[in-house]
């Protein structure tokens, strides 16, 4: 069996989350700020988030996401404002907080001259977690085959997979998660994304900090974009998609019909030439593509919908002042009725 498929959900023994009475909260972050020098890294932010909630975090570089996690995961300080994990002020250091949360980032530190296995046990052993858990941890993200490999032998994304891993073996409640899939190929990334999926069935709550917008889609309860420090919106994948409104657009091959004949359809907004097709965009689909129909026929001819990235770009260019989509923008000309 490949590594990808053995990446399985497999919770890790004995560290399901206990279930039990506690409030409903997760994490509570009140009128957060921090400063950089002259650089106002996060700006009065405020958030809850449930438990068993899987929370995504979006934002252009240098938005603050990594400022604004490390200070939820007690690494940070705020210079302002004030952050309760399950109730509990995660700063300064507080211990009994640990076997509760779970933290992978970009930069985790590994013990690289000890194989995967040993890596892990030696992580577990830190926490007091169960050393069943080891192998059930490195089962569900895929690495069982190089448990003996040698840390600093693996591969960039065997590697992240051995941090996500070293997250987990604890059985925290409560995961962050640093672009989890930055370094994975498509498969681990789907892969993974089961894995995913499995730990929120379990009830953990998960914060997991993301630019892949198709991931945050697919995974998230909730999703907040922060833009210059501030959080800009947060909601529902599926409420930010349905309330931008977008204009579905469709697709003909080049030489179909004439761009004039396309823009004087009744409820087409714009036409544009992009990557070979020509590009119709509107907001009723329907009696347009029966226009296109009886023009040109509709072999060939396909339809998109607006998804979160639409948002995503739209926002963050209206918000920073940069080019819109970069879709608009490239190998485009441009009609309107
Ligand atoms: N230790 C630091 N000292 C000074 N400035 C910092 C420090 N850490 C971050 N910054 C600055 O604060 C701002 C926010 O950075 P941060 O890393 O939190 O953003 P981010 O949204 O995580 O970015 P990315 O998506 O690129 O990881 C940036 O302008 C960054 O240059």
């Amino acid at each position: 069996m490949s590594e990808v498929q053995a990446m399985r959900p497999t919770p890790a023994e004995g560290t399901t989350p206990a279930e039990g009475p506690g409030p409903a909260t997760a994490i509570r972050v009140q009128g957060v700020s921090k400063r950089y020098g002259d650089r106002q890294a996060v700006d009065d932010v405020s958030l809850e988030i449930r438990r068993g909630e899987f929370f995504g975090l979006l934002g252009p570089n240098g938005a603050g996401k990594s400022t604004l996690v490390e200070i939820m995961e007690g690494l940070r300080r705020a210079d302002t404002g004030t952050v309760a994990l399950f109730g509990e002020s995660p700063w300064p250091r507080n211990t009994a907080l640990l076997p509760r949360v779970g933290v992978q980032t970009q930069t985790s530190a590994f013990f690289v001259r000890q194989t995967a296995h040993e890596h892990l046990r030696t992580v577990a052993a830190l926490y007091g977690a169960p050393r069943t858990a080891v192998d059930a941890t490195l089962e569900s993200v895929g690495l069982t085959e190089q448990s003996g490999v040698q840390v600093e032998d693996l591969s960039g994304g065997q590697r992240q997979r051995l941090a996500i891993a070293s997250a987990l073996v604890h059985g925290p409640e409560l995961i962050f998660l640093d672009e989890p899939t930055a370094a994975l190929d498509p498969q681990a990334r789907r892969a993974l994304w089961e894995v995913l999926r499995a730990l929120k069935a379990e009830g953990r709550t998960i914060v997991h900090t993301t630019h892949h917008l198709d991931e945050a889609e697919a995974l998230c309860d909730r999703i907040a974009i922060l833009v210059d420090g501030r959080i800009a919106v947060t909601d529902s994948p599926h409420n930010l998609v349905s309330a931008f409104q977008a204009p579905t657009r469709l697709m003909l091959p080049l030489g179909r019909l004439d761009e004039r004949e396309a823009a004087d359809i009744p409820g087409v907004d714009r036409v544009t030439v992009q990557g070979g097709s020509l590009v119709l965009e509107t907001r009723t689909p329907g009696p347009v593509l029966s226009a296109v129909d009886k023009l040109a026929g509709l072999d060939g001819v396909q339809t998109r919908t607006a998804g979160l990235e639409d948002v995503y770009l739209d926002l963050t260019a209206r918000l920073t002042g940069s080019p819109q989509s970069p879709r608009r923008n490239a190998d485009t000309t441009e009609h309107q009725p």
